[in-house]
């Protein structure tokens, strides 16, 4: 059977990989981190401030780099950027689940505060379009996919079940 290092979510902008990953990591008893996160204490400044001063390209080899180092570490649940799976390479030792929610749903819950944080959300119908281009990644590259349409209580111990019946370290 195959020793997984870390859990590592995947899914497009706004599906959930940061709120499933925090409850996931606490009923697992892991740490819980986001790549996001992990780059704008990096960088001191917000995903936001990075693509409109260096550019997406940067932000990319920033993801890469940030990933890289954490997938050094084990017993993470590991939130990445709906962007990364498709620009970034993820250690073969990391248990992936894609977290799926419908383009409509997510935009319906994500107020305007939480759009305006994701720079490549702006523009609706390209954000349509990227989701289009990116869900056949997700689903290659995933162990698992979790239905994440509906609200997180309903749907956890699916993602929590299957990730007990696997060895993480
Ligand atoms: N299953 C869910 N039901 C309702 N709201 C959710 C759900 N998952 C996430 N949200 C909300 O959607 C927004 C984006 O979630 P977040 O976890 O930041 O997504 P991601 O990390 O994938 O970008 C947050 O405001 C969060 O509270
Ligand atoms: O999908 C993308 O390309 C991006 C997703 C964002 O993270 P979330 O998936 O947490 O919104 C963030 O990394 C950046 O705005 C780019």
């Amino acid at each position: 059977m195959v020793v997984y290092d870390n859990v590592v979510l995947i899914g497009f902008m706004g599906s959930g990989k940061t709120s499933v990953g925090k409850v996931l990591a606490r009923h697992l008893c892991k740490t819980f981190v986001d790549v996001d996160t992990v780059i704008e204490k990096e960088q001191n400044c917000s995903v936001s401030e990075i693509f409109a001063d260096k550019g997406e390209e940067y932000f990319r080899s920033l993801e890469q780099k940030c990933i890289n180092e954490l997938t050094q570490n084990k017993g993470q649940v590991i939130a990445t950027g709906g962007g990364l799976p498709i620009y970034s390479e993820i250690s073969k030792k990391s248990l992936i689940i894609y977290i799926d929610a419908d383009f409509d749903v997510i935009l319906g819950r994500l107020p305007a505060k939480e759009r305006a944080k994701r720079p490549l959300l702006h523009d609706e119908s390209r954000a349509k379009g990227l989701f289009k281009e990116r869900i056949g990644r997700y689903e290659e590259l995933a162990n698992f996919r979790v239905d994440a349409n509906q609200s997180i209580p309903t749907f956890i111990h699916v993602a929590l079940d299957y990730v007990l019946d696997q060895r993480v370290l």
